[in-house]
C-alpha cells in the first residue's frame, strides 16, 4: 500500500516539475490556501526562463559458527557464564533463545511496539502488503572483500536469527531481505567486522539490528539484570548514531525487532532529561543507542560501563568519524574500558564512505569485510534529480511555485523537506512560509530538543506538510510519505547532498529531490553532475558547463579531483600500504574480493572540512 501510495505522489510530484517548469514560463500559479488573490513570482515578471540559466559471541570462529572457516583470536565461544559485573545471579539459567517471554517475563510487561495488531499471530498474506519494489534493486553491483567472506543468502529463512525474531520480520512485513540485508546478515552473524556501504533508504537499520539482537538472545547473556541499587549498567550492545532523532528512530526500530525476544532496548541522547534516561538504564539495557555527547556524559558519571560490549556499530559512520565526532568517538571506542578491535564485533555502515574515512574507520575493526551495495556514494537512481539555476534572490519565489504545484497536483498526504544551509535561514524561510499560507515547520541545532520533536512529529502526522531543516535532518530519518527534497541551499560537500536526496525514494518506492544551484555551488558542479549522470538523471547543459570549468580538487569536495567515487575498499588501493587492514588482514592480496572495477580514486581534494554549522 506504501507503494502504491508513493508511486503516486512521486508521479504527482514529477508531474510538479512539469507544472512548475510551466509556471516559470509564465502561468500564474494557484493561489495559496490561505485564499490571497492570484500569485505572480517575481521571477517570472523579470527573468528568462531557467532551464536556459546559467559476533554473536558464539558465531564467533572458535565456536565454530563461521561458514568460511575463517579463523582469528577474537572472542570466544559463547560465554553464558559471562559474569557482567554489577549484574545480579540468575545467570545460570537457559538463554531466552526462542523464548518468547525473555526477561521480561515476570518483571514488568514489554509495552508492544507494534500495537494492538502486533499480538495476533501475523498472517502471511498480509505480507504481500510491504511494497518494497525489489525489482529495483535487482541489476544492483555488490562488491566484497576481504578474507572469507561468508556467501549472501536469497532468504530471510536461511538465516538462523532465531524465531523470536524471524516473528518480528513478518510483524514488519519484511517479505524478503534487501540487499545490503542479503548481504551484512550473514556477515553479521558469522561474527566478523563490517564496514557496509549501501545507498539510501535501503533497509540498513535491520541489517545491523537482527544480527545483535539474535546474538544476544543466542549467548543468552542478556537473562541478567541488574542487580537491585546497581549503578552502573553494562550493555552488550552499542549503536551510536550522529543525531538525536535518528538515535530516537533506530531504538524505535531496534525495539520492534527485538519484541519478546527478551533483548531490553534503551537509548540515550542530548537535549531531553537525563534523570528519565538513567532510569531507564537501570531497569537493564542489553542494546544501548545512543548520540556520542550523551554517552559520554554517562561515562563519565560511571552510570554506562563499556566493558561488556561484544557489538559496536556506528550508523552513519563516516559522519561519526569526521572533524566533528571523531574525538568524542575515540574517547569512546578506544579511551574507556570498551573491548579493544578482535574482543568486540564491530560493524560500520553508511551511504558514503570517503576513502579517508576508510582509512581512519580502519582503527577500529578487526580483519573486516568491506562490503558495498552499488557505488559508494552513489545515490538510488529511485530518486528523480532536478537542478535548477536559480539566484539567491530569487530562490524564495522559486520555492513558492514548487509547492503551488505541488498543493495542486500532488497527493494530499506528500511531505516536502526543505534544506537550507543555516539555523537561521531555517527559521526565516519557515516564517516566510508560514505568513505566505503554506503550513511549515522547522527543525535545526539552536530548537529545544521538545521544538525538534514537535516539529519532526508535525511533519510526519502530515499537520505541517513542510519541514524545513537544516543538516541535522539529512541523515538516516526515514519519514514515511516525502515525496520531495528540496536542495534550497545545497550543500558544500557532494556527500551530504546524497543524503539528504535519501530522504525520499526510500524502500524501493520513487521521490523527486530538486535543487536550485547558483555560482555560489561552483564547486560542486562537477561531483553533482557525475552523480546525477551515475544515477541516469538528465543532466542540464548549463551545469555540465560549470562542471567543465570546476577546478579539480577545489573547494570542500571529497570527490572533486581524482577518480569520482571512492567506489570501493581503500585496501585495495595501491597506495594502501598499512598491510593490516585494521589489525587483522595480511597484504593486499586478500582484498581481492569479488565485484565490480574502477580504479581507486585519487585525492579527495579539500577533504576534512569543518563540521556544517547546523550539527549540534
Ligand atoms: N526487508 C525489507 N522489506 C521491506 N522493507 C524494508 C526491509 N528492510 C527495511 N525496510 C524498510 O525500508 C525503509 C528504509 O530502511 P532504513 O531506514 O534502515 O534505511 P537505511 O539504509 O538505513 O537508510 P539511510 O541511509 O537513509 O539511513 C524502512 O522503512 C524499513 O522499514
Amino acid at each position: 500500500m506504501r507503494a502504491s501510495w508513493a508511486d503516486l505522489a512521486a508521479n504527482a510530484a514529477a508531474d510538479n516539475v512539469t507544472s512548475g517548469s510551466s509556471a516559470s514560463n509564465g502561468s500564474v500559479a494557484a493561489a495559496p490556501g490561505g485564499g490571497r488573490g492570484s500569485y505572480v513570482p517575481p521571477h517570472l515578471r523579470n527573468r528568462p526562463p531557467t532551464s536556459d540559466g546559467p559476533a554473536p559471541v558464539n558465531a564467533r570462529p572458535t565456536s565454530g559458527g563461521d561458514p568460511s572457516g575463517f579463523g582469528g583470536p577474537r572472542l570466544g565461544g559463547p560465554k553464558s557464564d559471562y559474569g557482567r559485573p554489577g549484574y545480579g545471579g540468575n545467570g545460570g539459567r537457559s538463554g531466552g533463545w526462542g523464548s518468547r517471554s525473555g526477561s521480561w517475563g515476570g518483571r514488568e510487561r514489554e509495552v508492544n511496539p507494534f500495537g494492538d495488531v502486533a499480538d495476533a499471530e501475523p498472517a502471511f498474506n498480509e505480507q504481500e502488503n510491504s511494497g518494497i519494489n525489489f525489482d529495483a534493486y535487482e541489476d544492483i553491483p555488490v562488491e566484497t572483500s576481504g578474507q572469507n567472506v561468508p556467501p549472501s543468502v536469497s532468504t530471510f529463512a536461511e538465516i538462523d536469527l532465531g524465531e523470536a525474531v524471524n516473528q518480528n520480520i513478518r510483524r514488519c512485513k519484511y517479505v524478503k531481505p534487501t540487499p545490503v540485508q542479503r548481504h551484512a546478515i550473514p556477515i553479521s552473524v558469522a561474527g566478523r567486522d563490517l564496514m557496509a556501504c549501501a545507498q539510501t533508504g535501503s533497509g540498513k537499520t535491520a541489517a545491523f539490528c537482527f544480527p545483535i539482537i539474535s546474538g544476544i538472545m543466542k549467548s543468552g547473556q542478556h537473562i541478567q539484570r541488574p542487580a537491585r541499587g546497581a549503578r552502573t549498567v553494562y550493555p552488550l550492545a552499542l549503536i551510536l548514531s550522529p543525531t538525536r532523532e535518528l538515535s530516537m528512530q533506530i531504538h524505535e526500530e531496534a525495539r520492534k525487532f527485538a519484541y519478546q525476544t527478551g533483548v531490553r532496548v534503551v537509548v540515550a541522547y542530548g537535549g531531553a532529561p537525563i534523570n528519565q534516561q538513567l532510569r531507564e538504564l537501570e531497569r537493564g539495557v542489553d542494546i544501548l543507542v545512543a548520540t556520542p555527547g550523551r554517552l559520554v556524559d554517562l561515562l563519565e558519571r560511571a552510570r554506562v560501563s563499556l566493558q561488556a560490549i561484544r557489538y559496536l556499530t556506528l550508523d552513519e559512520a563516516d559522519r561519526m568519524l569526521d572533524m566533528g565526532f571523531e574525538p568524542q568517538i575515540r574517547k569512546i571506542v578506544e579511551q574507556m574500558d570498551m573491548p579493544s578491535p578482535g574482543e568486540r564485533q564491530t560493524m560500520l555502515f553508511s551511504a558514503t564512505f570517503p576513502k579517508e574515512i576508510q582509512r581512519m574507520a580502519s582503527d577500529f575493526l578487526y580483519n573486516y569485510i568491506f562490503l558495498a551495495v552499488g557505488r559508494v556514494g552513489s545515490s538510488t537512481d529511485l530518486i528523480m534529480q532536478r537542478v535548477e539555476f536559480v539566484h539567491d534572490a530569487d530562490k524564495r519565489s522559486y520555492l513558492m511555485d514548487l509547492l503551488h504545484a505541488q498543493r495542486e497536483t500532488a497527493d494530499k498526504q506528500s511531505l516536502t523537506l526543505v534544506f537550507v544551509e543555516t539555523k537561521k535561514g531555517a527559521d526565516s524561510l519557515e516564517n516566510w512560509l508560514c505568513h505566505n499560507g503554506f503550513p511549515a515547520t522547522s527543525i535545526h541545532g539552536d530548537r529545544t530538543q521538545q521544538e525538534r520533536e514537535m516539529a519532526l512529529r508535525s511533519f510526519k502526522s502530515g499537520r505541517t506538510p513542510i519541514l524545513v531543516a537544516t543538516d541535522v535532518a539529512a541523515r538516516g530519518l526515514d519519514i514515511p510519505h516525502v515525496a520531495h527534497v528540496i536542495n534550497f541551499d545545497l550543500p558544500n560537500d557532494i556527500d551530504d547532498y546524497v543524503h539528504r536526496i535519501g530522504r525520499t525514494g526510500r524502500a524501493g518506492k520513487t521521490g523527486l529531490a530538486t535543487a536550485f544551484f547558483n555560482e555560489s555551488n561552483t564547486s560542486l558542479a562537477r561531483s553533482l553532475s557525475e552523480l546525477m549522470q551515475e544515477a541516469n538523471q538528465e543532466v542540464p547543459d548549463w551545469l555540465s558547463r560549470y562542471a567543465a570549468r570546476s577546478s579539480f580538487g577545489g573547494g570542500r569536495n571529497r570527490r572533486s579531483g581524482g577518480n569520482r567515487f571512492g567506489g570501493r575498499d581503500f585496501r585495495r588501493d595501491s597506495s594502501f600500504s598499512r598491510g593490516g587492514g585494521g589489525g587483522g588482514g595480511g597484504g593486499s592480496n586478500y582484498y581481492g574480493g569479488g565485484g565490480y572495477g574502477g580504479s581507486s580514486g585519487g585525492g579527495y581534494g579539500g577533504y576534512g572540512s569543518g563540521a556544517a554549522s547546523a550539527w549540534d
